[in-house]
């Protein structure tokens, strides 16, 4: 079978990586087809400098992608996991989570080993409101500062001396090539990390069955269980990744464990869940977790941050 795909993709050297990365794989399992990519602008891009949590809205980055599937002017979308909303719309849907990288958040600094020996005052860039409360938390004495932009944007604000340290995700350091740029990396305990983080999604048309046969061998089983129970947690929270809400599920002796966290931003409380539960059925688990964070108080931190959100802040 012969066929041309063409692959929608944001033009941030990560998502370019990413895309790059499903166009190898598909070309080596299926020598006969051609891959190109369609690179394009998402509302996310173009807002990169206002603070994301403010300008709302998940999907800000698959929007533009979708609708040049829907228009035929694409054939599937690669993307992070931690960026995709919970629904697609009508004609769409997730096919594929690829293996997972490295799923933990990394702490980079010219000038400190860790969190721990960084003095009082330190300055951290972070605008995740869940690295935020989690590292608030732990050192209420640290001040974290409003960082964003791609992960070249991030390293270069660090290196122009503006933060002491920086928390972004091992995973895009590593596609990228900055491996030795970790100082280390977080485990879970220390920063929870979000739902999907590290994990790459294939969207693309129902109704193209030959391209999800194509796909099929890029589909990780392992990935997909862990990710599809962070998914369902933070559907059930109603959470993107513009909110202080932290997951991660790992596979335990036939099970799956999952960890919850929802912070106040200032680190002043941190409700904590966690559950175990049957392979066969990780949306479950993921709600299950989700309604104990709930039933300690979740809702108040959540609304308390919508409402930040929508306002002036
Ligand atoms: N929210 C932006 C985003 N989306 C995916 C990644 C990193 C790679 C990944 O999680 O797959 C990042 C950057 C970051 O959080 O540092």
């Amino acid at each position: 079978m012969s066929r041309h795909l063409r692959i929608a993709t944001r033009k941030s050297s990560l998502a370019l990586w990413q895309a790059e990365y499903v166009k190898a794989r598909l070309e080596e399992l299926h020598p006969h087809i051609t891959v190109s990519l369609v690179p394009m602008v998402s509302r996310g891009d173009k807002l990169l400098d206002s603070p994301l949590a403010k300008i709302g809205g998940k999907g800000l980055f698959v929007k533009e992608l979708e609708t040049a599937m829907m228009n035929d002017e694409a054939d599937l979308a690669v993307h992070s996991m931690k960026d995709v909303p919970m629904n697609f719309p009508d004609g769409l849907g997730l096919y594929v989570i690829c293996e997972r990288e490295d799923p933990r958040d990394a702490f980079v600094s010219n000038r400190y080993e860790t969190v721990a020996s960084m003095p009082a005052g330190s300055i951290v860039g972070t605008s995740s409101l869940r690295r935020q409360a989690q590292l608030m938390a732990r050192r209420p004495d640290l001040t974290v500062h409003f960082l964003r932009g791609n992960v070249n944007t991030r390293l270069a604000k660090l290196d122009a001396g503006e933060y002491d340290a920086i928390i972004l995700a091992a995973a895009g350091l590593m596609r990228l090539g900055f491996q030795e740029r970790i100082g280390y990396a977080m485990a879970p305990e220390e920063s929870l990390p979000a739902g999907g983080q590290g994990a790459v999604g294939i969207e693309c048309r129902t109704d193209d069955t030959e391209l999800h046969e194509l796909l099929a061998p890029l589909n990780d089983v392992d990935s997909g269980l862990r990710v599809r129970a962070e998914r369902a947690l933070n559907h059930r929270l109603n959470g993107g990744c513009q909110v202080p809400i932290a997951c991660y599920a790992e596979r335990e002796a036939g099970q799956i464990w999952l960890r919850g966290l929802v912070g106040q931003p200032d680190g002043s409380r941190l409700i904590t869940a966690e559950a175990r539960g049957p392979e066969d059925d990780p949306e479950k688990l993921g709600i299950a977790v989700a309604e104990d964070l709930l039933s300690q108080g979740a809702q108040d931190i959540l609304d308390a941050v919508y409402q930040e959100e929508g306002g002036a802040r």
